[in-house]
């Protein structure tokens, strides 16, 4: 059945999800295959430290706290994002029990039979919904995972008729945990922008009113032949920045040609740099490519929440970040997450479309 399969263009595999190949004990079609190097991706660097960055956010909130600590984590914010693109934030202000609520609903969406889930389907060409994303062109691999993908805000913008009723406290999670994303965003803008001298508000107007806020819920089941597939393809986020918690170890960020694998924290979020940030701070922050590998015995889970400018609206460099001697590298752009898409859907990155 499975060299049958391999000669399937993507769109008919596509209507197939992975979780079903794996219930049904199938190897992975030709159009998985992405890895023939099968570097040895082992765990046995498990229990040592990761190299990325741990940013404590409540130090920058507290009001107590005295001026000069909260100037020493605005400093490890800007060296985390201009070195790695990414930290992890903990003391955020949500409890470890609220983010294991929203594990569980996740896995519990997951967890139903295939009929269900399929109440939820997106179209094969749409990218709201249940499913895979659109097929990719000719040559690039599919990713061994599934994923739901929904607008959670402007909360005008919800399809809730996607948003599962299975299990029935899924809609009121999502509808918190996107009350939380946002009071988590405006911390995070103000502190990128305190941490590189700019006016706290600056990147939070760059988003504009209607910024907007999705969630994707990523399942990545178990794969027999994890040396051959990846969870998701290496990438860099079109977003502003996206905001990340996963229940087990799997994605991997790249940094001077080294692959660094998030460690398992499950209070803390990955907050993440996209290309937008990249863009803003004129090149400051940069928007890492990242990855996330498949396991041969355990399943994982993501809920990623990707923080973007509202339509329309036009962003680019913020005018702080230039002078003589620092000329400007990106135009301004809109829409920017549109163009990002057209060229990961040729495996490519984008930034260069907003290069000056
Ligand atoms: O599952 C993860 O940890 C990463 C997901 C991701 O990179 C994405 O959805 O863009
Ligand atoms: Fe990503």
């Amino acid at each position: 059945m499975a060299e049958d399969s391999a000669h399937l263009p993507a769109e008919i595999l596509l209507s197939k999800r992975v979780q079903e190949m794996v219930l049904n004990d199938e190897e992975p079609p030709a159009p998985y295959k992405c890895r023939q190097d099968a570097e040895s991706e082992d765990d046995d660097d498990s229990l040592s430290a990761s190299p990325i960055p741990i940013i404590d956010l409540s130090r920058l909130s507290s009001s107590q706290e005295p001026a000069q600590e909260t100037e020493e984590e605005l400093q490890k914010i800007k060296l985390a994002l201009s070195s790695w693109g990414c930290f992890q934030a903990i003391g955020h202000g949500i409890s470890g029990s609220f983010l294991d609520k929203v594990r569980q609903v996740t896995r519990e969406f997951f967890a139903q039979p295939m009929d269900e889930k399929k109440k939820y389907a997106k179209a094969v060409l749409e990218f709201e919904g249940y499913g895979a994303d659109p097929v990719p062109e000719e040559g690039q691999s599919l990713d061994w995972s599934d994923r739901l993908f929904l607008n959670v805000q402007p909360a005008d913008q919800r399809n809730y008729k996607l948003w599962p009723s299975n299990p029935d406290s899924f809609r009121e999670v999502l509808e918190e945990y996107t009350e939380e994303m946002k009071r988590v965003t405006e911390l995070v803008s103000r502190a990128m922008a305190k941490s590189l001298n700019l006016d706290e508000d600056c990147f939070l107007r760059q988003f504009g009113e209607r910024s907007q806020l999705q969630a994707r819920f990523n399942y990545y089941s178990p794969c027999k032949r994890p040396d051959l597939v990846l969870g998701l393809k290496p990438h860099s986020d079109g977003s502003g920045y996206t905001i990340l918690m996963q229940d087990e170890v799997g994605l991997q960020v790249l940094k001077n040609d080294k692959w660094f694998k998030v460690p398992k924290n499950p209070h803390a979020l990955l907050i993440l740099m996209a290309d937008q940030m990249q863009i803003m701070t004129n090149g400051i922050f940069k928007s890492p490519v990242h990855r996330v590998l498949s396991n041969s015995e355990r399943d994982r889970i993501s809920v990623v929440v990707f923080y973007t400018p509202e339509v329309g609206k036009e962003i680019g460099p913020e005018d702080g970040l230039i002078d003589d001697k620092t000329p400007k590298l990106f135009k301004k752009v809109k829409d920017y997450a549109d163009i990002h898409w057209g060229y990961y859907q040729r495996g490519m990155s984008a930034l260069h479309a907003a290069q000056v």
